[in-house]
């Protein structure tokens, strides 16, 4: 019996949207979902319990990173990632496709893989997809992902064509790699930049390899949304019903909105924790820098629609105070913040998925929020 399973609830009659669920051995999930990103096997500033108090039910955590620190036989010693960083939910991990390309400069591919520069010590390394398998066996995800390029944007047609071919042989190559399929889920990633006809040949060469779910890869990589919302439209289609589609290195409010109309089931991101060490939160009525002077003396929380822990206990000013003052918990409340408003941005699509009004949720939001309309 395969290690994940999709069930179809609902499919929106207002747009391509779907309700579904994923079965995965730690437990099923609720889509469309965000998955918070704890690429050093944590979610920045925030505990499993604060995750789990505001219903995080999937995170992913990244190949690359824990194969340089501290390295995936420490992890497997420990009992594998779940037990290692006591979360017992699933987990999904990146496989370095794009880490490789968007860290390291010095970088050479070849048909065996990649080889580059460690981009902390600058040690030469190698990352095959064998070897990006045996990482995540160590690791011991419930999701894994396939060993890809992803180009960089914007990159030719000709090259383009032959990173996607290159790619598909990797899939090939990391599924015969695949140690454990009853417990692991591996999912191909679909390449292809905006071309459509290299999209087809990418999903499809991929489909003919029956991945258990798939992913839209090569997109949030500095594209225009109208271009991203394009490759969606003509790319999603083109994927199983049956599986879940998850959209890489996606997490604005309004491009979450934008792949669920599309089709879209999973998506990641580390723009709200990252934004959120910076003190910039994501609010109801829009962006808020909370450094910002104007904040010093307003007393009301982050966003006065939202009730998470941090809007429920403390100030603009305060937090702003801890910002500045670049005190550790300032930035946990920001984060808690903004992740809490992801997924709880993800459970009003769901129920407006349920209720066939989702291009409504879609222009209420976008007014309320303050994106121009299109
Ligand atoms: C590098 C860092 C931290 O990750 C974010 C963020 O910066 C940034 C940089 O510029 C923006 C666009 C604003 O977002 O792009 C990252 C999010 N985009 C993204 N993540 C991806 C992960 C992927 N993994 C694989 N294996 N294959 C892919 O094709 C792939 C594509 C992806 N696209
Ligand atoms: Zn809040």
């Amino acid at each position: 019996m395969a290690a994940i399973s999709y069930e179809l609830i609902k499919t929106c009659q207002q747009s391509g949207a779907r309700l579904g669920k994923i079965h995965t051995p730690h437990g099923s999930i609720d889509t469309p979902i965000f998955m918070p990103v704890g690429t050093l096997a944590t979610v920045k500033t925030l505990s499993p319990n604060e995750l789990k108090d505001m219903n995080a039910q999937i995170i992913l955590s990244n190949t690359y990173h824990l194969w340089l620190r501290p390295g995936e036989d420490i992890i497997s010693e420990a009992g594998g990632l779940h037990t290692f960083m006591n979360w017992d939910r699933p987990i999904l991990t990146d496989s370095g496709g794009y880490q490789v390309f968007s860290l390291s400069k010095l970088r050479d591919i070849k048909e065996e893989g990649v080889h580059f520069r460690n981009h902390i010590s600058g040690e030469k390394l190698f990352l095959s997809p064998e070897k990006a398998m045996q990482i995540q066996n160590a690791l011991g995800p419930d999701i894994m992902m396939a060993f890809d390029e992803c180009p960089p944007y914007p990159a030719g047609r000709d090259y383009m064509k032959a990173s996607v071919e290159r790619t598909s042989r990797w899939a090939e190559r990391c599924l015969e790699a695949h140690q454990r399929p009853n417990e692991q889920a591996l999912f191909g990633i679909v390449q292809g930049g905006e071309y459509e006809d290299l999209r087809k040949q990418s999903a499809n060469d991929l489909i003919s390899l029956d991945f258990p779910g798939y992913a839209v890869g090569g997109l949030s990589v500095g594209e225009p949304k109208d271009v991203m919302n394009r490759v969606l439209e003509f790319t999603t289609p083109l994927l199983p019903k049956d599986k879940p589609r998850y959209l890489m290195g996606v997490g604005s409010a309004d491009s979450l909105i934008d792949g669920a109309i599309r089709g879209i089931d999973m998506f990641d991101c580390v723009l709200p924790t990252r934004i959120a060490r910076n003190g910039t939160c994501m609010t109801t009525n829009g962006r808020l820098v909370v450094r910002n002077a104007k904040y010093a003396r307003d007393f009301k929380p982050i966003d006065e629609h939202c009730d998470c822990y941090a809007c429920r206990n403390y100030s603009r000013a305060y937090i702003r105070h801890l910002v500045k003052c670049n005190e550790t918990f300032g930035f946990r409340l920001t984060s808690y913040h903004n992740l809490h408003f992801l997924l709880t941005l993800m459970q009003r699509v769901r129920k407006a998925i349920l209720e066939d009004r989702l291009l409504d949720f879609r222009e209420e939001f976008f007014e309320q929020y303050g994106f121009n309309k299109e």
